[in-house]
């Protein structure tokens, strides 16, 4: 079945009515939205075609493109290669860049310990099954799962992980897709949404998202919003894609109503 906008009446209106505001924010989730989920997270990059639909839209009568991404910062624009002028929120909403004169991310000497007791915890964990790695973050770490072969002792790891992580005072767990993260600094990607409304003032709003993290950010959807889920899984977004691929089709959509 296509999930091509053009196949789907009601999205294809909610993006009409979205394209008739003065301005418009487009925010994106990265992994499994942007790009393809792959099992090196080095090699992540955005779908060509994606890519393309980005830039293009970036160019289009006012509207402000967002990444919204548990990716930390530095790595979000190193693999997204956004356009310029595109707003970044990193680390889950830990970090943000909104312009030149965003404030980096400093973590107080508490918040240092906690971090470092998520990362010897996790990588204590990664020891016991191949394929198993941690991913250190400025605000935290994630230890990935998908390389490990066996999935029962994927699904082991991942538990391992929660119950190490619990121990950990200023821990906050975090739940993906083949990947537990733990944070020192809470907040939410609806939380990140919600500031970016605020800095960003437009008409209405586009989230798209493919994890549980991303729930929080169509939960902050209002009005003539459109919140889009990629593939399957329950979801309060008021649309569905099936894949990263079908993403560019509705970027290319919402640019032509606007143009
Ligand atoms: O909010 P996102 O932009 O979706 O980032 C969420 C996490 O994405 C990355 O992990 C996920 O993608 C990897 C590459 O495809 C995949 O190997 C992994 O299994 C996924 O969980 C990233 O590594 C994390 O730091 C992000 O928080």
């Amino acid at each position: 079945m296509s999930t091509e906008p053009s196949a789907d009446p009601q999205l294809s209106a909610a993006l009409e009515r979205l394209a008739s505001y003065e301005t418009v924010l487009v925010a994106l989730d990265f992994d499994g939205c942007v790009a393809e989920l792959v099992s090196e997270a080095d090699a992540a990059r955005p779908v060509p075609a994606n890519a393309a639909a980005i830039e293009q839209l970036a160019q289009a009568r006012g509207v402000t493109l967002a990444y919204v991404s548990g990716r930390p910062l530095e790595t979000l624009r190193r693999l997204a290669s956004p356009p310029e002028g595109t707003l970044l929120i990193g680390s889950h909403g830990a970090e943000r860049y909104l312009g030149p004169d965003s404030p980096g991310l400093v973590l107080s000497a508490q918040e240092e310990i906690a971090r470092t007791a998520i990362i010897e915890a996790l990588e204590q964990v990664a020891t016991t099954a191949e394929g198993a790695w941690v991913e250190h973050k400025p605000a935290g770490a994630a230890l990935h799962v998908r390389r490990v072969e066996d999935p029962e002792v994927a699904q082991k790891v991942l538990e391992e992980a929660r119950t190490a992580l619990a121990m950990v005072d200023g821990a906050h767990v975090k739940e993906g897709k083949a990947v537990v993260e733990s944070v020192v600094v809470l907040s939410t990607k609806g939380e990140a949404l919600t500031d970016l409304r605020s800095h960003v003032r437009p008409g209405a709003v586009l989230f798209a998202g493919d994890d549980v993290t991303d729930e929080h950010g169509f939960a902050v959807l209002e009005g003539d919003d459109v919140g889009i889920k990629v593939g399957s899984g329950s979801t309060a977004a008021g649309h569905r894609i099936g894949a990263p691929a079908d993403l560019a089709d509705v970027l290319e959509t919402l640019r032509r109503f606007r143009s």
